[in-house]
């Protein structure tokens, strides 16, 4: 069937209508997109390469560089872990002589500090490059617009915001430290349709389907450390690894006051990541000996609230945090600001149950209106479950 008007003045119309939509939608669309087509593969290609050092780079951004010339790609490089070089000095190795009038690509504004390393900004005017495409300005107050001002005074053409959202999603654990000089707090939890986290009893193996047990594993991959509390432990048994071939694992981080926990868990009991247990002074002196021969590190903090636990943790040099705790460790996470981030897999199932454990325990909030909306939400299904995700209101609560 054709559905095309067959009166030759309704076309003009239509196609009047049409522009004027697209130039309204030029006019309203917030945010147009930044470089061209070409400019914005290369970008997604270094993100592509940035995510090869996934949950390694850490207190270090995650960045990828490409080097191009007449449109080749002559080199590329990521940043592999702190301490090394960084992405663009990959690159420039990669493309040798041939980065003499190239345009490079990189997520990360070119850093013009001496840190662990020597400042990108000079690498890249000594080796000449002809122009320079950022993808993000680095929140780091050491460079902040710096790298980009110097590559600018040595006549180095530069833009930058190329596919910006994906650079700072990428690397969102990395500019929450630097500004708020703490981990980013990422709180995930299973529930069923009505709510629940287990039955009434405490079974909860398994709430959700095998893709998403999968899409946790890759999430602790990705972080620095995952937290639960000494419920989980003896409740749920977890091992709280990526078991990913080859992926990193997390610091496995228990939170426990009483240090009543069982000898047989398997975070001790099978060696294959790092463990640390948070208490408080002079708890449980027997399971503390046990544990130090066990491998895994005690400390004590005073008082041992979610707000050190991130403390202590931001000075090991971390970006992210999971939080993969119960309701009553998650509620007081939240309430002291500890988590920034929701993650709430939801299994189309109904358990029932009146005391069946739900994901936030109290927060005290006695009316709707104190219920915390969360900002930049995303849907997505996974296998069976739906994944809603979002982030905790910064303002005042
Ligand atoms: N543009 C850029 N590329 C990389 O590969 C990076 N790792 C960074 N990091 C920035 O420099 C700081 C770390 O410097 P050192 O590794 O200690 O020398 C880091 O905080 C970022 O600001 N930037
Ligand atoms: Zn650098």
């Amino acid at each position: 069937m054709n559905n095309s008007p067959a009166n030759p003045s309704a076309d003009k119309l239509i196609s009047n209508i049409r522009k004027e939509k697209e130039d309204k939608f030029e006019l309203q669309s917030p945010v147009k997109a930044v470089g061209s087509e070409f400019d914005r593969a290369m970008m997604r290609r270094c993100l592509e390469l940035a995510r090869r050092a996934l949950g390694l780079t850490s207190p270090n951004p995650m960045v990828g560089a490409v080097i191009v010339k007449d449109g080749e790609i002559i080199g590329e490089g990521f940043h592999p872990k702190a301490g090394e070089p960084h992405a663009e000095v990959f690159a420039l190795k990669a493309a040798g002589d041939n980065a003499r009038g190239a345009t490079i690509y990189v997520s990360l504004e070119p850093c013009n500090h001496y840190g662990r390393t020597p400042p990108c900004s000079e690498a890249l005017v000594a080796a000449g490059v002809a122009k320079v495409v950022v993808g993000m300005v680095d929140p780091n107050p050491l460079v902040a617009g710096g790298g980009i001002d110097r590559l600018r005074s040595a006549g180095i053409e530069v833009v930058s915001g190329v596919e910006e959202e994906a650079c700072r999603k990428l690397n969102e654990g990395f500019i929450h430290r630097i500004l708020y000089k703490k981990p980013l707090g990422i709180l995930k939890y299973a529930m069923t349709l009505d709510g629940k986290i287990a039955t009434s009893t405490g079974h909860s193996v398994w709430v959700t389907n095998q893709d998403a047990r999968n899409t946790v594993k890759e999430l602790r991959a990705q972080c620095d450390a995952v937290v639960v509390g000494g419920n989980t432990v003896r409740q749920d048994n977890p091992r709280l690894t990526s078991r990913l071939l080859g992926a990193h694992n997390p610091l496995r981080v228990v939170m426990s006051r009483s240090l009543d926990l069982p000898s047989t868990a398997h975070l001790w009991q099978i060696q294959e990541a790092p463990t640390v247990v948070l208490t408080e002074p002079g708890a449980n002196p027997d399971l503390q000996e046990f544990l130090r021969k066990q491998g895994v590190e005690v400390v004590e903090l005073s008082p041992l609230t979610p707000d050190k636990a991130m403390t202590y943790l931001y000075d090991k040099g971390f970006c992210s945090v999971l939080w993969e705790c119960g309701g009553i460790l998650a509620a007081s996470a939240i309430a002291s600001r500890a988590v920034q981030k929701v993650l709430a897999f939801i299994a189309p199932k109904i358990i029932g149950g009146n005391n069946a454990p739900t994901p936030v325990g109290d927060l005290g909030f006695t009316t709707m209106t104190q219920a915390l909306a969360l900002e930049r939400v995303e849907m997505r299904i996974v296998g069976s479950d739906c994944l809603v995700s979002g982030y905790l209101p910064q303002g005042d609560r």
